[in-house]
Order: C-alpha cells, then sequence, then structure tokens
C-alpha cells in the first residue's frame, strides 16, 4: 500500500484571507437571521396582538437572555448587510482583485466590529 496518502485538511491550521473569512460569515450570518427571525417575528406577532402582549414582550426584552439574543440578531443583520453591500459593489466590477478584495473583506469586518460593539451599548447602558 502507498505510504504517503494524502489525508485531510487541517482547517484550524489554515489562515484563511480576509475575504475567505468575510465569505464564510456572510453565510454564516446568512443562516444565523433565519433562525433569529423565529424570536423576531415571536415578538412582533406578541407585541402587537394586544397592550398585554406588547407589556409581556416588554418586559422579556429586560432579561440577560432575551437581550443577548436581540443584541446577536441586530449583529448578524448587520453583517449580512454590510457582507450584502459589499457584493453589490463587486458585482458593479470593483473591489474584485486579491488586495483590494482583502482590504474591503477587512474593513467590512472592522466596521461589523464596530457597529457590534454600538449595538451593545445601545442595549445594555
Ligand atoms: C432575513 C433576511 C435574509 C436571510 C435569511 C438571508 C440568508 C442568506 C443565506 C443563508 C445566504 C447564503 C447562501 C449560500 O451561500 O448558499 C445568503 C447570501 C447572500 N445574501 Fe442574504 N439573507 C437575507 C438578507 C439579505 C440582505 C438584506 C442582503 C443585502 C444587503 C443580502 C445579501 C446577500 C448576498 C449578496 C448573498 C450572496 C453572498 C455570496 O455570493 O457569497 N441578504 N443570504
Amino acid at each position: 500500500m502507498k505510504k504517503q496518502r494524502p489525508v485531510n485538511l487541517d482547517l484550524t491550521t489554515i489562515s484563511f484571507p480576509a475575504s475567505a473569512s468575510a465569505s464564510i460569515l456572510h453565510r454564516v450570518t446568512g443562516v444565523a437571521m433565519f433562525f433569529a427571525l423565529v424570536f423576531v417575528i415571536w415578538a412582533w406577532a406578541v407585541s402587537l396582538s394586544s397592550p398585554e402582549g406588547f407589556e409581556t414582550v416588554k418586559s422579556v426584552m429586560q432579561s440577560f437572555i432575551a437581550k443577548f439574543i436581540a443584541w446577536g440578531t441586530i449583529t448578524v443583520l448587520t453583517y449580512h448587510i454590510l457582507g450584502g453591500l459589499r457584493h453589490l459593489v463587486m458585482d458593479m466590477g470593483h473591489w474584485e482583485e486579491l488586495e483590494s478584495g482583502n482590504t474591503s473583506a477587512k474593513v467590512t469586518i472592522a466596521l461589523w466590529i464596530v457597529l457590534a460593539v454600538v449595538a451593545g451599548v445601545w442595549l445594555w447602558f
């Protein structure tokens, strides 16, 4: 038998370029948004059903868990929109080269982190 057989890639040792991380994050946040919609639709439906429903959602939103879910929802939506806008620019023929693509990915991720912190401050303080 051949001694040097092909091995699986160890993803933990691979350093991704920023554009690869941006792409993975886009898909992950897209899937996360699908699940986050369960929370969003529940909150919309209950809060609009009656004044009591509104008060229920208001009191639920005081808990850490609910705020954390809301923060996660806002955060994944923010990244997905930023990534979506980056794709829009790429669809128009810009940021498609290796260097500009990586730079736009880094800027997108940096902007996202800033906005995630802002959303956290807005929710908790
Ligand atoms: C609730 C709303 C949304 C959900 C659940 C959602 C979900 C997803 C998912 C799961 C993907 C990955 C598809 C794949 O890779 O096979 C995706 C891709 C994409 N989404 Fe969204 N999305 C939403 C809203 C948006 C918005 C508002 C924008 C624009 C600002 C957007 C722009 C894009 C783009 C451009 C891609 C393709 C990315 C690529 O080709 O790598 N999406 N979306």
